[in-house]
C-alpha cells in the first residue's frame, strides 16, 4: 500500500523524511491534489480549497488550526491532526522578547543609531541616548490570558526570579495536567477583567476560536490599565484593531507588540510587528513537523487516532490481521447496527473501541481474517448505514 502525500515547502524537511519512501510517495504544494491520502501544511488558508473526496488526512505542522476548515474536513471523513505544544518555546521566548520591547524602546533606539554618520558615533550616542529611557518588568504584573502550553511557559517564566513580575492567569478551560505545571505564584483570576484591570502588560494565548474572536474589544480595553502594553501572539482576529488604535492614540494603551502585521499597524510610533514567526525556529519547526508527522503515519496505517483536533484520542493495539475503521456521526445506534452487519456475516469482533466528540465518532473494530471479495461487500454495507461517513479496511503492519 502507498500513500500520496503533498507537502507545503514551508514544513521542515526533519519532519517529511519521516515518510518512508517505500509506502509515501511526496509531492509538494499548499493544496490537496486528486488522488491524495494526505496533506501536510502550516498557516496556509485552506477555506475556500476543495478537499479530495479521497483525502484522509490534513497535519498542520503547528498549533493553531483556524486555517482549516474543521467542519468541512471532519464532515468529509478527514481527520486533522496538530502538533500540541512542539514550538510553544519558541513562541515563549520570542514573546519575553517582546515583554522587553514594550517595556523599552529598543527598536527606535536601534533604528536610530543605525542613521548616525560620522567618526563621532560615541560622542552622538552618548548625547542622545536620553531619547531612549526605558522601564522595567522587576515588580510589574504581567495578565496572561490563556494558559495552555505557550501561555503556561510565558506565566511560569514571568513569575521566576530572572523576571520577577507578578503574573495572573485567566483561563476556565484550563487542563489537569497543564494547571500542575504552573507555578504557584500564578494568581489564577476567575475574569478576564480581573486581569485586564490591573495588569501592565497582557499577553494573548488563547486559540482563535468563535468565542475568542475581538476577545480584546474597545470595551474590554476600557477595562486596562491606563499605559499598559498588549502582547499578541495569538492571532490577529483575537483583538478589534481599530479599538487598538485608538486606545494607541488617546494614551490608554502604551505599547502594542504583535506577530501578525497589518496596514494600519506598519510604521505605527506605538506598534512593534513582527512577520508571525513565534513558531519560526529551527527548534520549533523540526519538533512540530516531526510530531504531526507521525501522527498522520500512525493514522494511515494503523487507523490510531492521538493529537486530533476533530476527535479524542482512539488507540488500539492491533488484535487481528484486520481493522475496520469508521467514521460516523454521533447519534444512537451507530455500534449497534455495525455489530449487526459483521453478524449477520458471522464474523467475530477480536477488539473494539468507539469514541466521540461533540457531534462526530470513531470506531476501530478488529476482526480476524476474511476473504478480500467478503470483506469488500461487508465494507460497502458498513458505507451504506446511514450516519456512516467513511470506512476503511487497515491490515496489521508487518513487523
Ligand atoms: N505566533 C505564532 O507563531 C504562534 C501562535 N500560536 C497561537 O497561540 C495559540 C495558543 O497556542 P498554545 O498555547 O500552544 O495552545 P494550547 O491549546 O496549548 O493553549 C490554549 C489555551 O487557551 C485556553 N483558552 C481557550 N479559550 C479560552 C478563552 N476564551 N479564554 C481564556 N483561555 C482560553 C485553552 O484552555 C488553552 O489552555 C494557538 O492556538 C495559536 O493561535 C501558537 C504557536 C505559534
Ligand atoms: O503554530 C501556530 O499556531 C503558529 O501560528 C505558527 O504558524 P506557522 O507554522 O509558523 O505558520
Amino acid at each position: 500500500m502507498t500513500y500520496q502525500i503533498t507537502t507545503s515547502t514551508t514544513v521542515s524537511q526533519d519532519g517529511i523524511a519521516l515518510f518512508d519512501q517505500d509506502k509515501y510517495h511526496l509531492q509538494t504544494g499548499e493544496q490537496p491534489h486528486t488522488g491524495d491520502d494526505g496533506l501536510l501544511i502550516r498557516s496556509v488558508n485552506l477555506h475556500d480549497t476543495p478537499l479530495n473526496p479521497e483525502l484522509l488526512t490534513i497535519g498542520r505542522a503547528g498549533v493553531g488550526v483556524n486555517n482549516i476548515p474543521l467542519e468541512k474536513a471532519v464532515d468529509q471523513g478527514v481527520v486533522v491532526f496538530n502538533a500540541p505544544g512542539a514550538n510553544a518555546n519558541g513562541v515563549k521566548e520570542l514573546v519575553f522578547a517582546a515583554l522587553v520591547i514594550g517595556a523599552r524602546p529598543l527598536m527606535a533606539g536601534n533604528a536610530w543609531v543605525n542613521h548616525l554618520k560620522g567618526q563621532d558615533i560615541d560622542v552622538q550616542v552618548e548625547a542622545g541616548k536620553k531619547a531612549y529611557v526605558g522601564t522595567e518588568l522587576l515588580g510589574k504584573q504581567l495578565g496572561v490570558i490563556g494558559l495552555g502550553h505557550v501561555g503556561g511557559r510565558v506565566a511560569n517564566g514571568a513569575s521566576s526570579l530572572a523576571f520577577g513580575m507578578h503574573v495572573v492567569g485567566y483561563d476556565p478551560y484550563i487542563e489537569v495536567d497543564t494547571a500542575w505545571n504552573l507555578s504557584h505564584h500564578i494568581h489564577h483570576a476567575d475574569t478576564i477583567e480581573e486581569v485586564l484591570r490591573d495588569s501592565d502588560y497582557v499577553t494573548l494565548h488563547v486559540p482563535l476560536t468563535g468565542e475568542t474572536k475581538e476577545m480584546i474589544n474597545a470595551q474590554r480595553i476600557a477595562m486596562m490599565k491606563p499605559g499598559s502594553v498588549l502582547l499578541n501572539f495569538a492571532r490577529d482576529d483575537v483583538i478589534d484593531e481599530q479599538a487598538i488604535l485608538a486606545a494607541l492614540d488617546r494614551g490608554q494603551l502604551r505599547g502594542y507588540v504583535t506577530d501578525f502585521a497589518s496596514p494600519k499597524l506598519l510604521h505605527h510610533p506605538k506598534v512593534t510587528v513582527f512577520p508571525h514567526i513565534g513558531g519560526s525556529t529551527t527548534a520549533a519547526e523540526t519538533n512540530s513537523a516531526k510530531m504531526v508527522v507521525q501522527t498522520m503515519k500512525n493514522y494511515l496505517e494503523t487507523g490510531n487516532i492521538r493529537n486530533s483536533v476533530t476527535f479524542p484520542d482512539c488507540v488500539m493495539q492491533f488484535a487481528a490481521p484486520l481493522r475496520l475503521t469508521l467514521i460516523h456521526k454521533n447519534v444512537p445506534n451507530m455500534v449497534g447496527r455495525m455489530t449487526a452487519i459483521l453478524a449477520n456475516y458471522d464474523l467475530n469482533i477480536v477488539n473494539m473501541m468507539n469514541r466521540s466528540q461533540g457531534d462526530y465518532a470513531y470506531t476501530m473494530i478488529d476482526l480476524d481474517h476474511v476473504a478480500e471479495k467478503r470483506l469488500q461487500r461487508i465494507a460497502t454495507k458498513l458505507e451504506q448505514i446511514e450516519n456512516v461517513i467513511r470506512v476503511r479496511v487497515i491490515e496489521q503492519p508487518k513487523r
